[in-house]
């Protein structure tokens, strides 16, 4: 495969029962052969993204001392800033290129779990930073709410299987800023291999070069969307949950050409991550005669909490 498949989502919410089939199918194979699709017929509209991405600037653009106000100890990371090189991907000595802003999740209805996370961080030299990250991600939410219900179709589970385990969910929306490289850089690059965390990844601002998947042969193939698309991937408590049917296909950002160093990248991924309580055993569906059970049984808060042991984010 030399290319990430586009699908659209408006054929899966079309009311159209032929059209919705065959976005179940396409996504479904997509995600049992490469991982990732490009998606447009997302719920973000041209205005919102325009007002995301010069507010997501802004900040990164503030002070390295105003900056540093943010950046919280003790909470690993999980809300507002993280510093200039702090993450390394699992295995990599050398941190990233990369900064970052964590938006969490705005609990409706449940107080037992707003107690659980840490609450959002606010912005107070940028007043439309913080409105803008929370509309942005209620409508990733929902973009991905019906990305999962496709999922579960494409698994003969409930087409809503998944929308109590996200309600709610532990998911995070993080804008990067990917500086303008000065030196060459020693054995770092944007982002090392990595696969993600979580259920579901939706990526915003894959449309220039950079973000690479490696394929079935371990070739590395360019993953770049249109202006109107997503792009889409599996995480690996979903392709664990699944038997490692739906695959988490490792990734990264790699540094560009010198005559482009001068240019930021600016990204920004939406991590879907359900309650921590939801258990991601190995589906019975998912298991027969020539996929034996792979995976021990976890809770989604136990597998995170390892994974970010792994990453140096959290002590454990
Ligand atoms: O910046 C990108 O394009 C991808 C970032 C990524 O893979 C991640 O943050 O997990
Ligand atoms: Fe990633």
């Amino acid at each position: 495969m030399e290319k990430i498949p586009s699908v659209d989502l408006s054929d899966f919410i079309s009311g159209d029962a032929e059209r919705k089939q065959k976005f179940v199918n396409e996504i479904g194979k997509a995600y049992e052969e490469i991982g990732f699709v490009a998606l447009k017929g997302h719920f973000l509209g041209d205005d919102l993204i325009e007002n995301l991405y010069k507010e997501v600037k802004n900040f990164f653009d503030l002070s390295t001392e105003t900056k540093s106000k943010y950046e919280i100890e003790g909470i690993g990371g999980q809300r507002g800033y993280t510093s200039f090189g702090k993450e390394k991907a699992k295995g990599f000595k050398q941190g990233d290129l990369k900064e970052f802003w964590h938006f969490g999740q705005y609990v409706e209805d449940n107080p037992q779990l707003e107690a659980e996370y840490p609450p959002n961080v606010i912005v107070e030299e940028l007043a439309k930073f913080n409105e803008v990250g929370k509309t942005t991600y209620k409508m990733l939410e929902k973009t991905a709410q019906y990305v999962l219900r496709a999922l579960a179709l494409h698994l003969g589970l409930e087409e809503t299987y998944f929308d109590f385990p996200i309600k709610n969910g532990n998911s995070i929306l993080r804008p990067i800023h990917y500086p303008p490289i000065e030196n060459e850089p020693k054995d770092a690059v944007r982002a090392a291999a990595h696969g993600d965390i979580n259920l579901i990844t939706l990526l915003m601002g894959a449309q220039g070069k950079g973000l690479q998947v490696q394929d079935h042969n371990g070739n590395w193939i360019d993953a770049i969307a249109q202006d109107d698309e997503l792009m889409i991937n599996v995480g690996d408590m979903l392709s664990r949950h699944t038997n490692n049917k739906l695959k988490s296909t490792i990734h990264r950002v790699v540094n560009p050409p010198r005559e482009l160093w001068k240019t930021s990248r600016y990204s920004i991924p939406f991590f879907m991550h359900p309650k921590s309580d939801m258990k991601l055993n190995v589906l019975k569906s998912c298991i027969d005669e020539n996929h034996p059970k792979q995976f021990e049984d976890i809770t989604a808060g136990e597998y995170l909490n390892e994974r970010l042991i792994e990453l140096g984010l959290i002590k454990g």
